[in-house]
C-alpha cells in the first residue's frame, strides 16, 4: 500500500499536496477513507472529472475507501471560476444533474468489500443549516484575509465584474464538507484538480481548527495537450462521458487521434495499463510512429473504461468499416449513424446519379472534371470499394441502412450521400 503515491507520481497524477511524509505515512499505515467532490454544473462529467475518478480508483485499488460526494448544495452556489460569475441553475435541474452524476460516478468504483465506495450528497447536511449557524458556528473559523487571498477569488475581486457574495462564500461550504465527512466517516484525505487547491486547504484548516486533527489533501495537474489546443472537438472543448453528448464512436476517435507528443502521458493518466505495457508502447511510438500502436491502445482502454466492452467493440467495428475496408453492413445502423456524424453530407436521388455526381454533391470535388480525374487515378470509393468506371451509377444495392451511401476520396476524405426521393 505504501507505493500508491509513487504510482500516482509516476503517472503524472500528483501536483500539490500537504506534508508528503505525513501523507505517505497515513497511506501506508492502513486503509484510510478519502473523498472527492463533483458539482452538478452540467448533465454529464467530462475528461477533467475522469482524471479524478481514475485517481479515486487507484486509491481504492490500493486498499483505501472512497467517498464520492455529489454537490447538490454547492452546485446551487457555484465554485468561482476565472471566466466570470456563473448563472444560477434552477434547483430542480441541479437535483436532476446530481442524480445523473451519481450514476456516472458509480460505474468507476467498487461498492463491495471493506473498502467499498460510499456516495454522499452535501445537500443532506448543508440544506438544513441555518443562516445563524453558518455565520456564527462556521464563519468564526474563517479569516477574511485568507478567504480573499485564494487564487480565483483574488483574481475575480480584481476583475471589472468582481464577485458576488454567493460565489465568495462557496469555500465555506466545501470546507464544511471535509469537516462533516471527517466527523461522519473519518475522512482524512481530499483529492481534486489543481484548481481546487485553495478549497482543499480550506477544509484541512477547518478540520484542524474545529477538531484539532491533521488531515491531508492532494491535487492532480490540469491535463492539457502539448500543442495547446482544447481537449475535445465538442463545443466548450470537453470530452463528455455521457454517450448522448459524445457518442462512443466519437469518444474512441478522440483518443485514437492523440498526438505522438501526448499519447504516452495520456496512457499513464487515463488508463490502468501497467508500467511495462506503457513503456513498450512508448518504445513503439518512438520506433514506428506511423503504426499508432499507442494511440490504439489508449483509445481501446479509455473507451472500454468509460463506455464498456460492447461500445468499444462497436466503435472498433465502425472504425474498421469506415476507414480500414471492414464490412460496412456488419455495423449496426445506430453505430453507423454515430460514425458519420460530422461528415459532409450531400443529397442525391437514385436513377441517373453516378459516382461523379456523388463526389460533387458531397463537396469532395469542386467539379465533374476533377471528379473524373480522381476516379481515373484510382482514388474514388463507394462504400469502401474502389470504383474505376466514372459512369458507374448508384443503385439500391449501394444503399446502407438509414438510406446512406459512403463516398470516399483518397485515404482520408469520407462523406455521406443521403438518398432522397422514392
Ligand atoms: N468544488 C469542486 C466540487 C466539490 C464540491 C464540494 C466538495 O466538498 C468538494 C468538491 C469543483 O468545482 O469541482
Amino acid at each position: 500500500m505504501s507505493d500508491i503515491l509513487d504510482e500516482l507520481q509516476w503517472r503524472g497524477l500528483l501536483q500539490q499536496h500537504t506534508d508528503l511524509d505525513a501523507l505517505r505515512e497515513a497511506l501506508s499505515a492502513g486503509p484510510i477513507t478519502f473523498y472527492t467532490g463533483y458539482d452538478p454544473t452540467a448533465k454529464s462529467l467530462h475528461h477533467g472529472h475522469l482524471v479524478q475518478l481514475i485517481v479515486m480508483r487507484h486509491l481504492q485499488n490500493a486498499g483505501h475507501k472512497p467517498i464520492a460526494l455529489v454537490g447538490g448544495a454547492t452546485g446551487l452556489i457555484g465554485d468561482p471560476r476565472m471566466s466570470g460569475e456563473r448563472t444560477l441553475n434552477e434547483a430542480d435541474v441541479v437535483a436532476q444533474w446530481a442524480q445523473a452524476l451519481r450514476e456516472q460516478i458509480a460505474r468507476f468504483l467498487s461498492f463491495e468489500g471493506d473498502n467499498g465506495a460510499v456516495m454522499v450528497n452535501n445537500y443532506d447536511w448543508t440544506a438544513p443549516m441555518s443562516a445563524i449557524s453558518l455565520l456564527r458556528d462556521l464563519g468564526k473559523y474563517f479569516r477574511l484575509g485568507t478567504m480573499i487571498a485564494k487564487d480565483t477569488v483574488a483574481r475575480r475581486l480584481a476583475s471589472d465584474e468582481g464577485i458576488s457574495f454567493t460565489e465568495f462564500s462557496y469555500q465555506l461550504l466545501q470546507a464544511n464538507d471535509f469537516l462533516e465527512l471527517y466527523r461522519r466517516h473519518g475522512v482524512t484525505l481530499q483529492t481534486g484538480g489543481n484548481d481546487q487547491w485553495g478549497n482543499l486547504l480550506g477544509g484541512v484548516e477547518l478540520v484542524r481548527k474545529a477538531e484539532g486533527a491533521s488531515v491531508h489533501c492532494l491535487t492532480t495537474p490540469l491535463i492539457t495537450k502539448a500543442d495547446g489546443t482544447k481537449f475535445g472537438k465538442s463545443e466548450g472543448g470537453a470530452v463528455w462521458l455521457d454517450p448522448e453528448l459524445l457518442s462512443p464512436y466519437a469518444f474512441y476517435q478522440f483518443w485514437l487521434g492523440a498526438d505522438d507528443a501526448d499519447v504516452v502521458r495520456f496512457l499513464k493518466v487515463f488508463t490502468f495499463l501497467s508500467r511495462e505495457e506503457i513503456e513498450e508502447l512508448a518504445e513503439a511510438t518512438a520506433q514506428r510512429p506511423k503504426a499508432r500502436e499507442a494511440q490504439r491502445a489508449l483509445a481501446r482502454a479509455v473507451t472500454e473504461l468509460v463506455h464498456g466492452a460492447q461500445a468499444l467493440a462497436d466503435a472498433e467495428a465502425a472504425t474498421a468499416a469506415l476507414w480500414g475496408g471492414g464490412d460496412l453492413r456488419a455495423v449496426s445502423p445506430a453505430t453507423l449513424l454515430e460514425a458519420i456524424a460530422g461528415l459532409e453530407v450531400g443529397e442525391l436521388e437514385l436513377g441517373e446519379a453516378t459516382i461523379v455526381d456523388a463526389l460533387v454533391a458531397t463537396g469532395q470535388e469542386k467539379g465533374r472534371n476533377a471528379a473524373r480525374k480522381t476516379i481515373a487515378q484510382g482514388g474514388a470509393y463507394i462504400n469502401n470499394e474502389k470504383v474505376a468506371d466514372d459512369e458507374r451509377v448508384l443503385t439500391t444495392d449501394d444503399v446502407l441502412p438509414g438510406g446512406l451511401i459512403l463516398v470516399r476520396k483518397g485515404r482520408r476524405n469520407l462523406a455521406v450521400v443521403k438518398v432522397v426521393g422514392a
